[in-house]
């Protein structure tokens, strides 16, 4: 096995580096369109150390770009309201909000019919006189944003021309999508303007700004409510922070926005956003939200359930590959993804298929965030059936129609056990939606048979053995 915990150490070491490259943004190439705010887009001035070592930052703004449709999800949200007598209820539209009249035009614009599970109970709670504290968890894509971006764009007055609502977020590139989506939604208000408080936007000292709203990350925005004093934080109506858990993430940010929170008013309203709910993110949120509303939406759980599992049992590399190229036909009649442990496999395979003439797509940790956006988005569109990729590369990243999964390597932790979770993760999504799910994992020595044999003891599920030179057996498989 001396050959296995070599390679083991080389692949350890590619994740690493991999994880740590995943977040050079190519920062000079997004642009805010803001009205009136001058921001200086210096990609070496607007990255701070915490920023380029943090890949969940780069996942959710990936996420952000590929996805134009909201996440379905069926699972049922959790209401636990601070005062039990306040009237909260959902609603089924947004002229039950009674939004004025410029922002139902605003999200009538955005192609939005009717609010998301998340909108529907977070929205009249965000609206309801007087203001009330919450904290809301959802999974990624299930419409947060424009719920609170709803919620500033209802409470601000355009006619004050000073800051009102200020939003925290992790990093400048996903300060910039929520300023997108603020500007969209509030485009038939066009006295409103939105000032963005990021590393790089420097503004004359001495100087108030006149924007009504402020979206920024917690240092920039903790300079100009103190040091700059740009922002006087006793005016803030509205706090918002965006994404907490990728916002703890970052050293620094957690005490940073606490800082902030400590200089607003005592009735300014307190919202808290997150995809996910561990201990750490709640615990911030009890920091920094007081008195607070709770709603929670569960992600909805992956299962192994409507999936048909197979291993294929190889001697080496190039077997691996060849039993590959028989199953191809099969594969591509979905869309499939090939998960490698390493980029340098990853990029061989790649390589290799396309010589055999297949069209395939490769999303690798090198490539900057927006050419990864670039390749997802291919894919999901179809102009692509397989991507081959590196679990590093693709954790975390929703790529929903996908119904056949190949690991080309077993998923493993750092230690070489198996990884069961990102098992799960990976195949658990492919039978979503009622379609099936098919799974193949290759195997090419006796280490990577006892990791199979230790994924089926721990799901308690068959993983049957698969024949790709029996041409009967693959058709069964493809049906
Ligand atoms: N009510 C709606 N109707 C239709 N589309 C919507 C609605 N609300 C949001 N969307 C769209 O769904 C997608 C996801 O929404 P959004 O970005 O607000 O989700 P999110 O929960 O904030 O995600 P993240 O956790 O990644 O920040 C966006 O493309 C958005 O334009």
């Amino acid at each position: 096995m001396a050959t296995d915990s070599w390679a083991l150490a080389v692949d350890e070491q590619e994740a690493a580096a991999e994880s740590l490259s995943n977040l050079h943004l190519k920062e000079e190439k997004i642009k805010p369109e803001a009205n009136g705010a001058i921001v200086k887009t210096n990609a070496n001035e607007e990255k701070t150390d915490e920023e380029e070592k943090e890949d969940r930052a780069a996942q959710s703004l990936l996420n952000k770009l590929i996805r134009s449709n909201l996440v379905d999800n069926t699972n049922q949200v959790e209401v636990l309201q601070r005062d039990p007598s306040s009237p909260l209820y959902s609603v089924k539209s947004f002229e039950e909000l009674r939004l004025k009249p410029q922002l139902l035009q605003g999200v009538y614009a955005m192609g939005f019919n009717r609010p998301s599970k998340i909108q529907e109970n977070a929205l009249p709670l965000m609206l309801a006189e007087p203001s009330q504290n919450l904290i809301a968890q959802s999974q990624s894509g299930t419409g947060k944003t424009a719920a609170f971006v709803l919620a500033m764009l209802s409470q601000v007055e355009p006619a004050n021309r000073f800051p009102q609502c200020l939003c925290l977020s992790p990093t400048y590139e996903l300060a910039l999508q929520t300023g997108k989506v603020i500007e969209q939604m509030g485009k038939f208000y066009p006295e409103l303007k939105l000032a963005y408080a990021v590393r790089g936007n420097k503004l004359e000292r001495g100087q108030k700004i006149s924007e009504q709203i402020v979206i920024g990350t917690p240092g920039t925005v903790l300079d100009w409510c103190s040091k700059l004093k740009f922002i006087d934080p006793k005016k803030i109506k509205v706090f918002v922070l965006d994404e907490a858990d990728v916002m703890i993430a970052t050293q620094g940010h957690q005490d940073q926005s606490i800082r902030i929170q400590r200089m607003l008013p005592r009735n300014c309203q307190m919202l808290l956003f997150s995809a996910t709910f561990e201990d750490s993110v709640w615990k911030f949120a009890q920091k920094v939200v007081p008195d607070p509303n709770i709603i929670k939406l569960k992600r909805e759980e992956e299962t192994l359930d409507t999936i048909k599992q197979y291993y294929v049992l190889c001697n080496n590399r190039d077997e691996k590959f060849q039993a590959l190229c028989n199953l191809y036909g099969a594969i591509t009649i979905a869309q499939a993804m090939i998960f490698c442990h390493t980029r340098k496999t990853a990029s061989w395979l790649a390589a290799e298929l396309s010589k055999e003439g297949h069209q395939v797509a490769l999303l690798s940790g090198e490539m900057m965030v927006e050419q990864r956006a670039a390749v997802i988005e291919r894919f999901r569109e179809g102009k692509e059936k397989v991507l081959v990729t590196t679990n590093v590369c693709a954790r975390g990243i929703d790529v929903e129609q996908v119904s056949v999964v190949i690991n080309f390597d077993l998923p493993v932790d750092k230690d070489g056990n198996p990884d069961n979770e990102t098992y799960l993760h990976r195949i658990g999504r492919t039978g979503r939606f009622g379609k099936r799910g098919l799974a193949v994992n290759m195997v090419d020595s006796k280490h990577s048979m006892s990791i199979l044999n230790r994924i089926q003891e721990h799901f308690n599920k068959k993983i049957e053995r698969l024949d790709t030179d029996d041409l009967d057996e693959i058709e069964k498989i493809a049906n």
